[in-house]
């Protein structure tokens, strides 16, 4: 038996390997009215975009972590001319081409790309003017004649936290809610199903992007070695939230699920928008999210039925309960302010990514939470945030983590 190369069991251990996706010219494809279907508020200036990223890149390399990049483990999937041709095939499928004559013109297209030039063709998305020849003849493409693409771009790439998430030593290959991102899963199934680095190893998988409920990275929190966290959210219902805990209560060491019901809102899209863990007892929080919230608990009772319970205390001690912590420190974000914490709670100032316990990855936009985390006692690494916070997500949502140091085991 070959054991899975992945390893998350906590939110803040020391983050060893990453996976990335630099922003690329799919951001330059958005157009003000495709903007709200592909899920962002703005158009980025993408030269500042990938200095920005590149940045984010560079201290997260100068913290020891490994970065690997989303394009290249996709394009190192494609392991022979077989695989290729059924990838693309999957892809085109998923993309809606289904007009024969058309699809025929775009594999042709795409056939002399090699294979990183292919998927960072399929990410940027295809113009229809890039194809010579193509004419609309059926009914379906007159009526389309004023859209642009034949392939629409996939800005939403570099939120790799979302299509799937290392959970443990499994994966959660996930089901999003809008048809924009669910093709972004399809990468992630064909690089856990093909690439050499993990097509022999036994990997579990505790989701399906073939599933019918929604379930999403940015969703999932890994509190502890027996401690998860789920968003009951705009993107990842219960009834996902519930088969996923079935299934990863059962074979991982995890014993609780706990479910956070945040408002199925745009500015709370998952529940790592309004709540991330920064070191083993602080977390941060956004204030408009307490009041409301409800939260339950799954566990797998003696019997192997999952029992799922309605939590009544307030958030600090459930978590201190559940974690076992004497204290706990919740930071709001900018302070619970109507103004300030609103704003950067808009601009992902309660999103930080921890690359060690009680050290985090910020936007320096969010200047306010920045310095309350400082104050207690967090080491925050800055980085630049004009443009990568136009997409709605912040350190967290740009990362997925593929091992982290175990932390219980040093603690
Ligand atoms: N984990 C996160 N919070 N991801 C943010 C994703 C933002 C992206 N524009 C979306 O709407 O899907």
């Amino acid at each position: 038996m070959n054991f899975s190369p992945l390893e998350v069991y906590s939110e803040i251990g020391p983050l060893e390997k990453v996976l990335l996706h630099r922003p690329g010219p799919e951001l330059e494809k958005l157009t003000p009215e495709m903007l709200e279907r592909l899920l962002f508020d703005d158009i980025p200036f993408l030269r500042v975009a990938r200095r920005e990223h590149d940045e984010f890149a560079g201290v997260l390399s100068r913290s020891g972590v490994e970065v690997c990049y989303l394009e290249q483990l996709m394009a190192e999937s494609l392991i022979d001319s077989r695989v290729r041709q059924r990838f693309l095939e999957h892809f085109l499928d998923e993309a809606g081409i289904v007009n024969l004559s058309r699809r025929e013109m775009l594999l042709d297209f795409l056939q002399d790309f090699d294979d990183l030039e292919l998927i960072k063709t399929l990410m940027a998305g295809v113009r229809k003017e890039e194809i010579a020849g193509l004419k609309n003849r059926s009914l379906a493409d007159m009526v389309e004649a004023d859209h642009p693409f034949l392939l629409e771009p996939m800005p939403n790439l570099y939120f790799t936290r979302d299509p799937f998430a290392v959970i443990g030593s499994g994966i959660s290959l996930n089901r999003m809610k809008f048809a924009t991102r669910n093709r972004e899963t399809i990468f992630a199934e064909y690089i856990f199903n093909f690439h050499p680095d993990f097509r022999e190893l036994d990997i579990p998988r505790w989701y399906s992007r073939y599933e019918e409920s929604t379930l999403e990275g940015g969703d999932l929190l890994v509190l502890n070695e027996e401690v998860l966290a789920a968003g009951i959210s705009e993107r990842s219902s219960p009834e996902a939230i519930e088969k996923f805990s079935r299934r990863v209560l059962k074979y991982e060491r995890f014993t609780t699920v706990l479910a956070f019901k945040i408002p199925a809102r745009r500015a709370f899209m998952h529940l790592d928008t309004v709540f991330t863990m920064v070191d083993h007892d602080i977390f941060t929080i956004h204030a408009e999210i307490e009041g409301p919230l409800q939260v339950y608990s799954l566990r797998i009772a003696e019997d192997d039925e999952l029992r799922i319970s309605e939590e009544r205390a307030e958030l600090e001690e459930i978590l201190k309960n559940y974690l076992d912590l004497e204290e706990i420190k919740l930071i709001r974000c900018a302070d619970g302010d109507p103004i300030n914490g609103r704003r950067e709670q808009w601009n992902d100032g309660s999103n930080t990514l921890a690359v060690a316990p009680g050290k985090v990855v910020v936007y320096s936009r969010n200047y306010v939470t920045n310095r309350l985390l400082k104050e207690s006692g967090v080491e925050v690494e800055v980085i630049p945030s004009s443009e990568l916070s136009r997409g709605r997500g912040g350190p967290r949502c740009m990362t997925m983590p593929l091992i982290r140091e175990n932390i219980e085991s040093c603690r």
